[in-house]
């Protein structure tokens, strides 16, 4: 390991692995059309792993993968790191407990974002598949999922998650048109909520089609 390195590349390159199996999968399940999405992981109290910005995920290397700063800069590379940085290092920043984020832009996503984008959230009522986030113990509870207006203004989208993080734990929020942040401990729980929004989802968006007209 080199000395000029300010984090530990035997991590590094653990975390680089980790994330180009799981955003392989992921991409496979078309959440990540055209470039879309992004994807990080906490290396230790300073630095995260990151996506270098515009990489096709569904093939991502470790060239792919690059370091950032909490500030979003890019440490040891000259690569240009996801364009929505900001959005990670917000969350690494504010809670030493999280250690993965996942951004995907899948159609359930989307299509949730725009349905929901008036009222500002996604109500998800009455579902077992509740129990996979982190802190809920029954299916008798509703998660407001918030869904943000778009923007290409990074610091204007982070203030704006600031400001849902004060109101209390959250693992997850949808961006109008866009796509969707979920978060956890570590890859295994990020990606748990991850495919506990885009079921849960997918299952709102059926009963909709279903009901639509009755
Ligand atoms: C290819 S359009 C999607 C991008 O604008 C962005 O939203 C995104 O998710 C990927 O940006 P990136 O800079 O590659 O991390
Ligand atoms: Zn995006």
């Amino acid at each position: 390991m080199s000395d000029a390195l300010p984090y530990d590349s035997h991590r590094l390159r653990h975390l680089a692995g980790e994330i180009i199996t799981n955003v392989r999968e992921l991409s496979q399940l078309g959440w990540t059309p055209a470039t879309s999405s992004n994807f990080s992981e906490r290396l230790d109290d300073r630095h995260a792993a990151i996506t270098v910005s515009g990489r096709d995920k569904g093939r991502l290397t470790e060239a792919d993968i690059m370091v950032v700063d909490f500030d979003g800069q890019a440490v040891g590379s000259d690569h240009r790191p996801s364009a929505e940085t900001l959005l990670h290092t917000q969350l690494y920043r504010r809670f030493p407990e999280v250690g993965c984020i996942l951004h995907t832009h899948s159609r359930n996503q989307t299509v949730a974002s725009r349905l929901f984008s008036g009222a500002g959230h996604m109500r998800l009522e009455g579902y077992e598949l509740l129990k996979a986030f982190r802190g809920n113990e029954t299916h008798e509870t509703a998660l407001d999922v918030p869904v943000l207006p778009n923007s290409q203004h990074m610091p204007t989208l982070a203030a704006q998650v600031d400001a849902l993080l004060d109101r209390g734990p959250m693992w997850g929020y949808l961006i109008d048109g866009h796509g969707l942040y979920a978060w956890g401990r570590d890859m295994a729980e990020a990606r748990r909520h991850l495919e506990a929004f885009e079921f849960l989802f997918g299952c709102e968006l059926e009963l909709r089609r279903l009901t639509a007209g009755h």
